[in-house]
């Protein structure tokens, strides 16, 4: 989605638009020539099916007909309403940043070497450095891999955000994830970027020393807390089967907030329950597994995916979101609001395939126009009422920490709320609960 300039009036509310896209009508009128054509053809199929001898090829073609023409429709009614929405982040920003609902994010990654840590942080630390009130953010990482190496290198991404956030903020930048930002030409430097860049090196360097010789050396673990949970990789981590293990890695309430410079977000490390005898369901398992360990923790209204190998290449994003999702004429009917994936790396040459423009950009405006697009998996704002029930009929959840409409008043790091917080991440929670099988008796209300 992207803006277009417009002149707004004073008193001017309106955070969004819709116009339809220009070629609708001339793509009508192709339509309906087109299938006249194919009726004309069929017509034709029908009439030698009942005069010619050779009724097995006859049918065969009417056959590949049909299947040739059920296909050009379905694709046609992408092409039947495409529209183009403009939002105005600017309006929503306006607004008093306590009526900004808190937002969750969650990012999914699995395998230490096939996904290296220093791209999670650069997802993490791009979602943390939002345009967005700071102490209303938490980024949840679900790291199936369980592995030390990503533990290691968010804690030290929480450190690194603390310069990394006000510098984005009072330089208005535009590329929050640090690698895109310090590996890009095209901007000023001074002695402040300088410096930045010198801790970001510092910062990878031994992120990827330890990911090169494949352990955290005890030197780093300072804390007491964290030695236990280290104890748990002493061996080759992944798939072995092993507990919960979620770190508060950083927190806004006793975060430099409480120092008066600075407010941080949340930053919280989640690798669930692995065992031999229950399934884990991929992305999905692990997804419904953050949903259900912040509703614990947090319980934001608004929650956003994202995997690993992204990054969000514009802070405003949150807000573009929800320029839709709060608005009161259009909110109880809306599930998410989804951005296209943009490929980096890809040739300039090849724009269909490797973009997949046809998958994010023509297809997602047709469905736009009709009744909605599909949930591709990632870069989507969700309503975190969908996950309970159509709006008629809200499926209370098993326990009441989990029902959205529910406060998180506690400290996220309150023992109980970390002890429940535990207690949900098992790998196949829903499916040992009552709230398990009536999600799904109810299918689409939850991600699967
Ligand atoms: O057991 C698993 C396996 C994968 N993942 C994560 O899931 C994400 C997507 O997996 P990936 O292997 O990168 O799949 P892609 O084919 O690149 O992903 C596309 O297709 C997926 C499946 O439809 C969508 O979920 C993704 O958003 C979409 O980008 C990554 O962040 C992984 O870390 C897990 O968390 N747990
Ligand atoms: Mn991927």
């Amino acid at each position: 989605m992207e803006a277009h300039n417009r002149k707004h009036s004073v008193g001017d509310t309106t955070l969004h638009t819709c116009h339809p896209c220009r070629r609708t009508v001339p793509y009508r009128i192709y339509a309906v020539i087109h299938t006249c054509g194919i009726l004309a053809l069929m017509y034709h199929h029908v009439n030698s099916l009942l005069t010619a001898d050779t009724t097995l090829i006859t049918s065969l073609l009417l056959l590949s007909d049909v299947i040739l023409a059920f296909m050009w429709a379905t694709s046609a009614f992408l092409r039947f309403n495409p529209v183009h929405r403009s939002e105005y982040p600017e309006i929503y920003a306006a607004k008093p940043k306590e009526e900004f609902p808190k937002l969750d994010v969650f990012i999914c990654t699995a395998d230490p070497y096939k996904e290296p840590p220093m791209m999670v942080v650069n997802t993490a630390l791009s979602a943390m450095a939002f345009d967005y009130p700071s102490d209303k953010v938490s980024v949840y990482v679900s790291d199936d891999g369980g592995s030390s190496l990503t533990l290691f290198a968010l804690m030290e991404a929480a450190k690194f955000s603390k310069h990394w956030l006000p510098y984005c903020k009072n330089n208005n930048i535009q590329d929050r994830s640090p690698e895109v930002y310090f590996s890009s030409k095209s901007h000023t430097w001074d002695d402040e970027a300088d410096n930045l860049k010198m801790l970001y090196e510092d910062m990878k360097s031994r992120v990827e020393h330890v990911v090169d010789s494949g352990k955290v050396e005890t030197e780093y673990i300072t804390c007491d807390h964290f030695r236990g949970v280290f104890d748990l990789w002493t061996h080759k981590f992944t798939r072995q089967e092993h507990p919960t293990i979620i770190q508060v890695l950083q927190n806004s309430e006793t975060g430099m907030g409480h120092t008066g410079k600075y407010i941080v977000p949340n930053l919280i490390y989640v690798s669930r329950e692995k065992s031999k005898v229950s399934p884990h369901h991929f992305k999905a398992g692990a997804l419904n597994t953050l949903l259900r360990v912040s509703g614990v923790i947090t319980n934001s209204p608004v929650i956003l995916t994202l995997d690993c190998d992204m990054y969000s290449n514009d802070p405003t994003t949150p807000v573009r979101a929800l320029c839709y999702l709060t608005d009161p004429k259009i909110k109880s009917g809306l599930g998410y609001v989804q951005f296209p994936q943009k490929f980096q790396g890809v040739s300039k040459n090849d724009i269909y395939a490797c973009e997949y423009k046809r998958l994010f950009d023509i297809n997602m405006i047709g469905f736009d126009g009709i009744m909605g697009p599909n949930y591709v998996g990632t870069g989507c704002f969700f309503n975190r009422r969908v996950f309970y029930g159509p709006p008629s009929n809200m499926i209370l959840a098993e326990i009441d920490e989990h029902n959205p409409n529910r406060i998180a008043d506690k400290s996220i790091e309150a023992k109980d709320v970390l002890e429940l917080a535990h207690n949900v991440a098992g790998c196949n929670y829903e499916h040992n609960t009552n709230w398990g099988s009536k999600v799904r008796e109810n299918q689409p209300s939850h991600i699967r």
